[in-house]
């Protein structure tokens, strides 16, 4: 990448900049636009952002539209792109012509890796099914599409049992419903499984082989007892395409009273969850503070090398902020990736967790003086 401009964005009515290098770091006190940055440059190459914000939340206070845009080198040719962000849409251009978002999918992918990131092997478990979806809709426009059809889909279906609609029209919504769950639950369990492979290699680098750690997808159309014995110890079963559209349609017929009373759909993917074990033991609830940051930290050195391996070029790395979460263990198997020759753009508010040889081959720009914000 190197160029990206920036305008009617966040608290940036234009910021542009040039001539990026390998690593640049933006620092800067609290609240001067350091993540608002990182997460524009997200939106530019990933179509989609850590924040999972609104358009709305996303343009300008006062503004009508936000526009990004990012120029770079791909297979020895100039690109731009470009995302104009209104508040109830999103348009995309490629060197000037209107395109769909999944046509720019991984043409400039990107990994993000922020605060909240740390808590991905915590409690909840929207933030690790939106990572896991938002690394496939990089991946594969497939997965993307499926996501975006199984979601449209799974709206109705909500709005359906909100207003407690007929059984025919409920049993129509599932009709649809049923096969895009199931090759959305068969490309995140593909994907899942090939990253913790990778994710278990990494932790154990990271903790010199001193601990191992394993998983669990548990879908949500799993009997509760096999869903119990899954959160307690790994559980990684192989399903046909087929065998998963029947358990699906069956685990919807069967809990279609519970969907009832709760007034939404509790069977399918955005229900499924996962679960990571460390020597065997759910790392949500007993493993330290520092275990669940390397296992976040394995997630986002997986994902780098997953982007390589499948798409064939280095991904963008964001990281927002994490630096100074990490012991200088942890940072140290990060720092490894910033040698890599990858593209990083890193936020802290200060350089102080920075060694002096990182910094003195950053660009280091500092977001609270004039002349960056216009
Ligand atoms: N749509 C918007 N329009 C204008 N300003 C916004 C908009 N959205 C967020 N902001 C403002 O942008 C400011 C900077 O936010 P950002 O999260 O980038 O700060 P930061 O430098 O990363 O801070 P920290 O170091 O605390 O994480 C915030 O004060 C926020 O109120």
């Amino acid at each position: 990448m190197q160029e990206v401009r920036l305008a009617g964005f966040r608290n940036y009515r234009s910021l542009a900049l040039g001539n990026i290098g390998g690593l640049t770091i933006f620092v800067g006190p609290n609240a001067t636009g350091k993540s608002n940055v990182v997460e524009g440059i997200q939106l530019l190459c990933a179509h989609g952002s850590f924040r999972s914000a609104r358009g709305r939340d996303l343009i300008m206070w006062g503004a009508p539209f936000a526009r990004l845009e990012a120029r770079f080198v791909s297979d020895s040719r100039d690109l731009s792109v470009a995302t104009v962000i209104e508040p109830a849409s999103r348009s995309y251009t490629l060197n000037g012509k209107r395109r769909a978002a999944q046509d720019l999918q991984g043409i400039l992918p990107a990994v993000a890796f922020s605060p909240d990131d740390l808590e991905l092997a915590k409690g909840s478990q929207t933030p690790k099914r939106s990572a896991i979806d938002l690394l496939g809709s990089q991946l594969s426009k497939n997965h993307r599409v499926i996501r975006r059809d199984y979601e449209k889909l799974l709206r109705n279906k909500n709005a359906l049992l909100k207003d407690e609609a007929s059984d025919v029209l409920i049993d129509s919504v599932n009709d649809a419903l049923i096969p895009v769950a199931a090759r959305l639950h068969m490309y995140r369990v593909a994907l899942f499984r090939n990253l913790c492979g990778r994710m278990a290699r990494i932790y154990g680098d990271i903790t010199d082989g001193a601990e191992e750690l394993s998983y669990s997808y548990i879908p949500s159309w799993l009997p509760e007892d096999l869903a119990e014995l899954a959160e307690s110890r790994p559980y990684d079963a192989e399903m046909s395409k087929d065998e998963v559209l029947d358990a699906t349609a069956n685990a919807m017929f069967s809990r279609r009273l519970e969907e009832r009373a709760r007034h939404r759909a509790v069977v399918g993917p955005h229900a499924d969850r996962m679960e990571f074990f460390i020597d065997g033991r759910n790392a949500r609830t007993f493993a330290s503070q520092g275990q669940q940051r390397s296992i976040a930290l394995a997630w986002k050195i997986a994902e780098v090398e997953l982007v390589k391996k499948m798409l064939g070029v280095k991904p963008v790395l964001l990281l927002d902020d994490v630096m100074s979460e990490l012991d200088a263990r942890r940072r140290s198997a990060l720092v490894d990736l910033l040698h890599e020759d990858i593209q990083t753009f890193v936020t802290a508010t200060d350089l102080t967790c920075f060694e002096d040889d990182i910094v003195d081959r950053a660009s280091v720009l500092d977001l609270s003086k004039a002349g960056v914000r216009a």
